[in-house]
């Protein structure tokens, strides 16, 4: 069970655009994810970037403009087959309630099975041999994430910080070769965010992946973002290294009153 992250493929965007009765949400917006890097999409409320990452997930069909993996079209495909062709993402709400951590990471190796729900039922050992490897997988994971002294642990039980870490794990279990993260320390304290910080490089870095980051934590984002894409009302308005976003003027004025992005918020 080859891990699919030795592989990472550019994640491009072009000319999206999405409109809702009357409303255009993304307005032709176009920004490449480089292969194994961490790319922000920031902006003000409203600004676009939800909308962008149910485009990019397949929640939304864009009205024009087309998303592609490499060479491949995903555009309009179902959000399984997005998962499955290597992009997967994490949401700003916790979906896991159930079950300990390993059930939960197992569920996300569950779209990587090839022995089939019959033969898992049937306890084939083709089927038994791919559970053992999936689990060691899991174990894995669960250990490059911090999350292997909760292993065996009901996720209910789990701090806030360690749930959103099983949300982050059980999406790294598709093995993708982009990762979405929307949010991802939203309403974690100061310590899990760092902590959270530090897997995400970690992961990066070992897994070779790309990661695309939607954050409103902007010393997060300057932190760990080599190339940021600022959207303002459904139009991207600056591409460029954090440090270049940060003073651009024209971010500077979609987020008036704040400041240079990044100085008031180092969290
Ligand atoms: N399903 C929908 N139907 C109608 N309008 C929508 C829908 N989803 C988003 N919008 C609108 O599209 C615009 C962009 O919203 P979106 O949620 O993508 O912004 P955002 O940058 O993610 O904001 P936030 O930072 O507050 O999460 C907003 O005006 C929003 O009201």
């Amino acid at each position: 069970m080859t891990a699919r992250t030795a592989t990472p493929l550019p994640l491009e965007v072009r000319g999206v655009t999405v409109r809702f009765a009357g409303l255009t949400a993304l307005d032709d917006v176009s920004f490449t994810v480089a292969p194994g890097s961490v790319h922000a999409l920031i902006g003000p409320n409203g600004a676009g970037k939800s909308t962008c990452f149910n485009v990019l997930s397949g929640l939304y069909r864009p009205t024009a403009g087309a998303v592609r993996l490499g060479e491949t079209d995903l555009t309009r495909l179902a959000p399984h087959k997005i998962a499955a062709l290597g992009v997967a993402r994490t949401f700003q709400n916790i979906v896991t309630t159930e079950g300990t951590v390993a059930d939960n990471l197992m569920l996300g190796r569950h779209a990587l099975s090839r022995a089939g729900y019959l033969a898992s039922a049937l306890h084939l050992p083709r089927a038994a041999r791919e559970q053992r490897e999936h689990l060691r997988r899991v174990h894995e994971i669960a250990e490059l994430t911090g999350l292997a002294p909760h292993i065996d642990t009901p996720v209910a039980v789990l701090s806030y910080g360690d749930r959103k870490r099983v949300e982050f794990a059980r999406a790294l279990c598709l093995e993708p070769r982009v990762l979405l993260l929307d949010e991802p320390v939203a309403g974690m304290n100061a310590a899990e965010r760092a902590r959270t910080a530090e897997v995400v490089r970690d992961v990066r870095e070992s897994l070779g992946l790309s990661v695309l980051l939607v954050e409103h934590d902007m010393g997060l984002v300057m932190r760990l973002a080599d190339e940021v894409t600022v959207l303002d009302f459904g139009r991207a308005i600056a591409h460029g290294t954090p440090e270049e976003v940060r003073r651009d003027p024209e971010v500077l004025r979609a987020y008036l009153g704040t400041g240079p992005a990044g100085e008031e918020d180092a969290a």
